[in-house]
């Protein structure tokens, strides 16, 4: 396995702030990897997801100590827009990304600009619209779109540029429970079926723990737990301990089993689906 991200020691304090956002973090994270992250307010996520895509740093003002190396490079040594052919950075916001008259115009927009020839820009918007299920959408306006409609528009505006890499702060934090279901969705095929590497922020740990394969607790600059979904979701103490929540299934098993020791040996679920699972094995 390579290697797609390798922080070495990281830390990371914004301009005029005395506070870390980053305490000597060190991660690697592999090809292929669906990695979420998960914490509470101010604990260094976003701050990640810019050290990752270069925006730190070379879009943000702040004292950066140790090395981040993407795809093999030393991201403090290449440029934002080299970076861009590695990592794609898709934010919370999916109006605030969009800026083109169509959706095709949109997602043909990054490579134009890298002057890459039309005919394989025509060939990477049609498989893309194609992936992301928007073919319907080819010809509207990005921005008479649902919020699902408009973050898979994002996303294939990203992919456009052909990333190895896909770096997503909160993307469904503006969306209703279908645009997420969308997003989620669209982000797991890219990641089974195009094998593009995942690193996600996001709110929804029932969905993380259904849909990662690694989650990353994040509290106060540092990263406190780094696990599979499984490992880092049962370790139930240390997820409260920093203001989270655990998914609700756990909870309610968790909080039966205290009061009426129902549950024995097996692990606590994470999902309704791993809930139901384990009860009908044990009839
Ligand atoms: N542009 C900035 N300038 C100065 N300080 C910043 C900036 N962005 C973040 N910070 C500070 O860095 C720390 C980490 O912030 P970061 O946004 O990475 O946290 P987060 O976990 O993503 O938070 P949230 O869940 O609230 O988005 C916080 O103390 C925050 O105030």
């Amino acid at each position: 396995m390579n290697k797609a991200i390798e922080f070495k020691n990281v830390s990371y304090t914004y301009l005029e702030n005395d506070v870390p956002a980053l305490r000597k973090v060190s991660l690697e994270v592999e090809e292929g990897e669906f990695v979420g992250i998960v914490g509470p307010n101010s604990s260094g996520k976003s701050t990640i997801c810019r050290a990752i895509s270069g925006l730190i740093p070379h879009s943000y003002s702040g004292q950066l100590d140790g090395e981040i190396i993407v795809k093999g490079y030393k991201t403090q040594e290449v440029k934002t827009v080299e970076l861009a052919k590695f990592v794609g950075m898709v934010f919370a916001d999916p109006e605030a990304q969009l800026s083109q008259n169509t959706v095709w115009e949109e997602i043909a927009f990054g490579p134009a600009n890298l002057g890459i020839p039309k005919v394989e820009i025509l060939k990477r918007v049609e498989e893309l619209v194609a992936l992301l299920k928007i073919e319907g959408l080819r010809n509207k306006s990005p921005f008479t779109l649902s919020g699902g409609e408009q973050q898979r528009v994002a996303i294939a505006s990203v992919l456009a540029m052909q990333p190895d890499i896909l770096v997503l702060d909160e993307p469904t934090s503006n969306l209703d429970p279908q645009g997420t279901a969308e997003v989620f969705a669209a982000v797991r095929s890219l990641n089974e079926e195009q094998h593009i590497t995942v690193v996600m922020v996001e709110h929804e740990v029932e969905l993380l723990a259904e849909f990662a394969n690694r989650i990353l607790l994040m509290n106060k600059g540092e990263i406190v737990l780094d696990g599979t979904p499984s490992c880092v979701f049962r370790s139930t103490e240390i997820v409260r301990q920093t203001g989270l929540n655990v998914p609700q299934v756990t909870e309610v098993i968790e909080i039966l089993d205290k009061e009426y020791n129902v549950w024995g040996q097996r692990p606590y679920p994470l999902t309704v689906e791993e809930a139901i699972k384990l009860i009908n094995l044990s009839r």
